[in-house]
């Protein structure tokens, strides 16, 4: 169906261990996704969007790492689940695509055997059949002689057939859910356009919900529903794709809006957001996060404790300091304006 929700995370926070104290770094997090859509997680390096893929597919060591909220897959809360269960769900229901491609890859094996080998563990299926669909899936990936590159080596393939056989893996048994952690990051700019259309054509194919974490905003206009903009561990922003680049209100989704050339809409000048993202042991306790990197914007304008306020349907702002929020060289002109 295909308002089918397949993914609710409620009120998720991970933190991780440091020094002996825990830090947060995803707090609070709310977000679905439905089959045959597309969500995309945006923010700078360092927001927590790794962490909360990884927070998804139970892959942090409960020792080093703190976990609550609930994660409901197809209503099983994954929060807490056991191993073996887990196990059965990740590579059969979730499937996930790292960054680099070569890493996720075992250097030492064929890309037949290494696809295989997800069958293996989640499918009773003979080995013919198994041979069948690798062939299948690398043909579904664009790759124009599969016979061939099933009996390849990865040091053997370019990093765009390299990324194509790791999307393979992860939707070989037909996941309901994709997340890929800036899967065209590591590659050049014509191969991130061919990556992202076998991304599309899966979707198109298998009807899966994925979820897209990205820092580039290009990517997503072409290809989410809807987007979070994530900032230092939380959703500052969260709504369709047009209403995030149609109408941003956060000033941080502005900030990066006006930091790509060719879609910010507010000025011609290339925006460059000062400061960085706090580090999780310098994370401001209360008030808005991003406060530091607008100063110029008055305290008073920042909530003590941000919530998400929803300022048209499905779209979501954290704060209401976007009511007031302008760019310095916007209150320049406007001076500049009232004096002529
Ligand atoms: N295992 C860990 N232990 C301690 N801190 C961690 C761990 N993993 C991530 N962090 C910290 O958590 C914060 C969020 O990191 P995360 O990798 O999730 O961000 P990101 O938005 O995905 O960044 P990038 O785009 O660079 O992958 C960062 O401050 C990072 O240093």
């Amino acid at each position: 169906m295909a308002t089918e929700k397949i993914l609710d995370v409620r009120d998720v926070s991970t933190a991780f261990k440091i020094d002996g104290h825990f830090y947060d770094a995803v707090t609070h997090v709310n977000l679905q996704i439905k089959k045959d859509e597309i969500l995309a997680i945006v923010g700078e390096s360092g927001c927590g969007k790794s962490t909360l893929a990884t927070t998804i597919m139970g892959l942090h060591d409960p020792a080093e790492t703190k976990i609550s909220g609930e994660i409901d897959f197809e209503g099983t809360n994954l929060v807490g689940l056991p191993e073996d269960k887990y196990n059965k769900i990740r590579g059969a229901k979730i499937g996930m695509i790292f960054q680099d491609p070569l890493s996720s890859l075992n250097p030492l094996k064929r890309v037949e055997d290494q696809i295989k080998e997800v069958m293996d563990y989640h499918t009773d299926l003979s080995s013919e059949k198994k041979h069948a669909r690798v062939i299948e899936l690398l043909s579904q990936m664009g790759i124009v002689n599969p016979e061939r590159t099933a009996h390849q080596f990865p040091h053997e393939l370019s990093g765009g057939m390299r990324q194509r056989v790791v999307i393979a893996i992860a939707i070989a048994c037909k996941p309901d859910l994709l997340i890929a952690d800036e899967p065209t990051t590591a590659l050049d700019v014509t191969i991130q356009a061919q990556i992202l259309d076998v991304l599309l054509n899966i979707q198109k194919e298998n009807h899966a919900g994925i979820v897209l974490i990205t820092h580039d905003l290009g990517v997503v206009a072409q290809t989410a529903d809807k987007v979070a903009v994530m900032y230092a561990g939380q959703i500052v922003e969260y709504g369709s794709t047009k209403q995030i680049f149609k109408t941003p209100k956060h000033p941080y989704t502005r900030s990066l809006l006006r930091s790509i050339p060719q879609l910010g809409g507010e000025s011609d000048d290339l925006y460059v957001i000062s400061g960085n993202v706090p580090s999780l042991q310098k994370m401001p306790a209360s008030g808005d996060r991003f406060a530091s990197r607008i100063p110029w914007i008055p305290a008073s304008d920042h909530e003590k404790n941000p919530q998400m306020h929803e300022v048209s349907s499905g779209h979501l702002v954290r704060c209401t300091c976007y009511k007031s929020f302008y760019f310095p060289d916007q209150k320049k002109k406007k001076v500049a304006n009232e004096l002529n």
